[in-house]
């Protein structure tokens, strides 16, 4: 993003200035994985760091969705020539996320004894499912599993029904991606005092767990000591649920707090002295019957238009395709659109000073950008077509003209 500060020192200059983002010069490698450290690697990148993605060559589709604002390259590590080409890339820059089960990248002599030798800046960080340690450790996993071990599942899920992992949004995402990028924000500022970098053990398990920190830390709350589906938070109050409309729609209901549990009652226009006390755990299961009876009566627009403006905490459970165009987020500019005309939620938070500005242009192609990239860190052409030749990597320039 560019402004213009004026300056007058008897004449007026005009300065053009690049508005600096939070992470503006950091230099991130992301090794290609999944989920998880993609989206680590694109909130970094749409927070203004020069990510580069180490991609497999002879692969021509990508499946990786989250690579907005990064640059690809395709590079062979099972090559002695690729691991080398890799660990000089390693050497001039700050971080680099390896997205791997334990004793991959050893195997490939890219572990972080040898790494770091060479450059002891940098921030190593490993997202795993299982971490470093531990039986599990080279076991093979998903979401689901991590989310199992971690103990959160267990509480996820309606009564009656067996535990579900909502998408894989809570061990890949959350407790994955999202933390490692915490965890290399920290590193990075802490070698702004110590002038070190260091290894960071980013797993879903305990990422997760640690999410879920709440749960642990209000079980004397009482908040959770039911079984699954039946406590406050998990569907078992009526006043902490989702209703169908007579449209086929969805409300969703939050109104925990007596007040505003109070407001709920009068919008749905029932009679407070004819129902039980709002925290009689007994009558939750018929007071649910009443609720989903008196929400199925109207459109989702009529109950958005009684609760507008209360303290009711009732909302509309919108679509993907609504949520850019509902006032609040509209607004805000809360969505982004990209040159593809595809609708992304806006980097969060915002820094209001420096926002990130994430890249509105399409997504790097496979190896897109080896030969730049190469040249950018100190490889000659000639070594450029000698790895090329070798097909240690892949300079797909024909397809970023398309
Ligand atoms: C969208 C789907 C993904 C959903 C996310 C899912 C729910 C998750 O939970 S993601 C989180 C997974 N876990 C982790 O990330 C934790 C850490 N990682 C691991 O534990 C493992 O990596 C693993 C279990 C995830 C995968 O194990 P794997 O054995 O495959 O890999 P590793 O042991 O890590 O070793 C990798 C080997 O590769 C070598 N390598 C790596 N890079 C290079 C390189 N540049 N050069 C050379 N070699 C390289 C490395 O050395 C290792 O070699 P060795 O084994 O010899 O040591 C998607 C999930 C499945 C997708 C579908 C599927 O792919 C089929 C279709 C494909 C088609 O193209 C598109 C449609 C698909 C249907 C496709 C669609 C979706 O993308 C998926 C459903």
């Amino acid at each position: 993003m560019f402004f213009v500060s004026i300056a007058s020192q008897g004449s007026t200059k005009l300065i053009l200035q690049m508005q600096k983002m939070a992470l503006a010069g950091i230099r991130v490698l992301e090794i290609a994985g999944l989920a998880p450290a993609p989206f680590c690697g694109m909130i970094l990148a749409d927070f203004g760091a020069k990510v580069v993605k180490v991609d497999r060559t002879r692969t021509s589709m990508t499946v990786d969705v989250q690579a907005r604002g990064k640059r690809s390259i395709a590079l062979n590590l099972k090559t002695s020539e690729g691991a080398t080409i890799l660990k000089k890339l390693c050497s001039q820059s700050d971080v680099l996320i390896e997205p791997f089960r334990k004793g991959v990248m050893e195997k490939l002599g890219l572990g972080p004894e040898k790494i770091l030798q060479e450059n002891p800046k940098l921030i190593y960080a490993r997202l795993t499912g299982f971490g470093q340690s531990g039986p599990y450790a080279e076991a093979a996993g998903h979401d689901i599993n991590y989310l199992a071990i971690s103990g959160l599942l267990s509480k996820l899920g309606r009564q009656g029904e067996n535990p579900y992992a909502p998408a894989n949004l809570l061990a890949d995402f959350a407790g994955g991606g999202l933390l490692c990028a915490v965890g290399i924000v920290m590193a990075l500022f802490e070698r702004s005092r110590s002038d070190k970098g260091q290894v960071i053990d980013a797993n879903m398990v305990e990422g997760a767990a640690y999410i879920g920190s709440f749960l642990w830390k209000s079980q004397n709350l009482g908040l959770w000591n039911r079984p699954r589906g039946q406590n406050l938070l998990d569907s078992g109050a009526p006043f902490y649920e989702t209703y169908k409309t007579s449209d086929g729609k969805f409300m969703a209901v939050g109104a925990l707090e007596p007040q505003f549990y109070e407001e709920l009652i009068k919008g749905l226009q029932l009679d407070s002295l004819k129902l039980p006390s709002q925290m009689s755990f007994s009558d939750w299961p018929e007071m649910k019957k009443i609720m989903a009876e008196t929400f199925s009566k109207k459109t989702q627009a009529e109950w958005c238009k009684i609760f507008e403006g209360t303290d009711a905490c009732v909302t509309p459970v919108l679509s993907l395709d609504e949520v850019s165009s509902h006032p609040h987020n509209k607004e805000r500019g809360s969505f982004i659109t990209d040159c593809q005309g595809e609708i992304s939620p806006r980097p969060a938070p915002l820094l209001l000073r420096t926002p990130a500005t994430p890249s509105l242009t399409r997504d790097p192609f496979i190896g897109e950008h080896t030969e730049s990239v190469l040249r950018e860190y100190g490889f000659s052409k000639e070594e450029i077509a000698k790895f090329q030749a070798a097909g240690i990597i892949e300079c797909n320039r024909a397809k970023a003209n398309l």
